[in-house]
This record gives C-alpha cells, structure tokens and sequence, in this order.
C-alpha cells in the first residue's frame, strides 16, 4: 500500500481536485496544510518552488494537474480510451486556463475587482458556453461515468462563485452537474468535513 502526503496551502485552492480525488478512492494521505508564515523558510526545500506537491512512496511529484492525473488514473476516473483521456484533458486545460487568468494575487483592490468584472463579463460566458455545449444533455462531461474533470469544474464553481455571485446562473445543465457531483457520497462527505476556507 502506497503512502501519500499532500502539501499545501490552508486553503481548497490548487489541491482541492487532488483531494476530491483521495475522498473519492478512499485513499488515506497526510493533507499537510503549510502555514504562509512558515513558506519562506519551507520554499527552498521545495522542488520548483510552488504548491501543491504530493510524495508517493517518497518520490516528489509537483504541479497540481500532474498531481491530479496521477490520482484520477489510480481511481479510475480517467475515461475508457485514450481518446476520452484526451477530451478530458482537455476540458481540465480550458478550465486552468481561466484559474490562470484571475488576478489572485493582486493587491489593488480597486484594479483587482477591474480585472474580475472584466474577466467574468467577458471571458467567462465564452469559457461557459462551450463547457455546457460539451456537457449537452449527457450526465457528465466525457463518457457514461464520472471522470476527474467533473471533479474539476465542481472545485472551480466553488471558488468562481465567490468572486463572482452568478457565475453560471444561464447554464442549468452545468448547475446540474455540479450538484451531481456533490450528490457523490463521498465527495458529500469530504465537502461537509473539510476545512473551511474562503479559497
Ligand atoms: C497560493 C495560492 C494560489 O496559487 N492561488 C492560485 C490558484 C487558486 C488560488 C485560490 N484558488 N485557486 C484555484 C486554483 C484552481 C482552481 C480553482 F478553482 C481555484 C490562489
């Protein structure tokens, strides 16, 4: 049996997929939630110098996605073809690609909430529009089951509602899938324990 340690901020942020992941398949990992006093002095250890990071068995893999893919495939959640791991690849992408685009860092509050208006006035409708025109009518996003990108795009709704109070509101069938995902008992459960946080 493998051991896992994930490491992070306190916050669901760029770890929260893997961690809907570990719910999902029942994994047992250390959630090592980095206090941000204790970061510079952590930083250095770090390999690339970001977080979230998971060591497996001692070996350290970094960036979130790889992080993710890594789980998704030990929990089956990614498609039955090469074809679908490509769709559903794809889909993560779309969705990272805004994550990246979000000022998070910005400390102007005047410009921030600029950039977030612009943002989720114009970028997003494009980015919902061809996620509910992939979904359809289907149950999820790719296949006839659950895959890590509907996982995804229920840790992105999230957090993109925060910043945003009707984000998604004109797309029932992306609603949907979200509380299809939150219906999943043992996401149900992990979002009810977790800790909260507001990112
Ligand atoms: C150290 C903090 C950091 O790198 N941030 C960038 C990414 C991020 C932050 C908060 N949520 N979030 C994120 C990421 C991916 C999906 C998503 F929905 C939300 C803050």
């Amino acid at each position: 049996m493998s051991t896992y340690k994930l490491s992070y901020f306190n916050m669901r942020g760029r770890a929260e997929l893997a961690r809907y992941i570990f719910a999902y398949a029942g994994i047992q990992y250390d959630d090592i939630r980095i206090e941000w006093v204790n970061w510079p002095t952590i930083k250095p250890s770090i390999p690339f110098l970001h977080l979230p990071v998971m060591e497996v068995d001692g070996v350290i893999i970094h960036q979130s996605l790889a992080i993710s893919r890594y789980l998704a495939r030990e929990a089956g959640l990614v498609g039955k073809s090469i074809l679908e791991q490509a769709q559903i690849d794809a889909l993560v992408d779309s969705l990272n690609d805004f994550t990246t685009l979000i000022p998070w860092n910005e400390k102007d509050e005047i410009l921030k909430k600029k950039l977030l208006d612009d943002l989720f006035d114009n970028e997003a409708p494009v980015l919902l529009q061809n996620l509910a025109n992939q979904l359809g009518n289907k149950d999820w996003f790719v296949g006839d089951s659950v895959t890590w990108v509907d996982f995804y795009w229920d840790v992105c709704f999230t957090t993109f509602i925060t910043l945003r109070q009707d984000f998604a509101a004109n797309y029932p069938n992306l609603l949907a899938l979200k509380d299809r995902v939150e219906a999943i008992p043992e996401i149900a459960e992990w979002i009810k324990n977790r800790p909260q946080t507001v990112l």
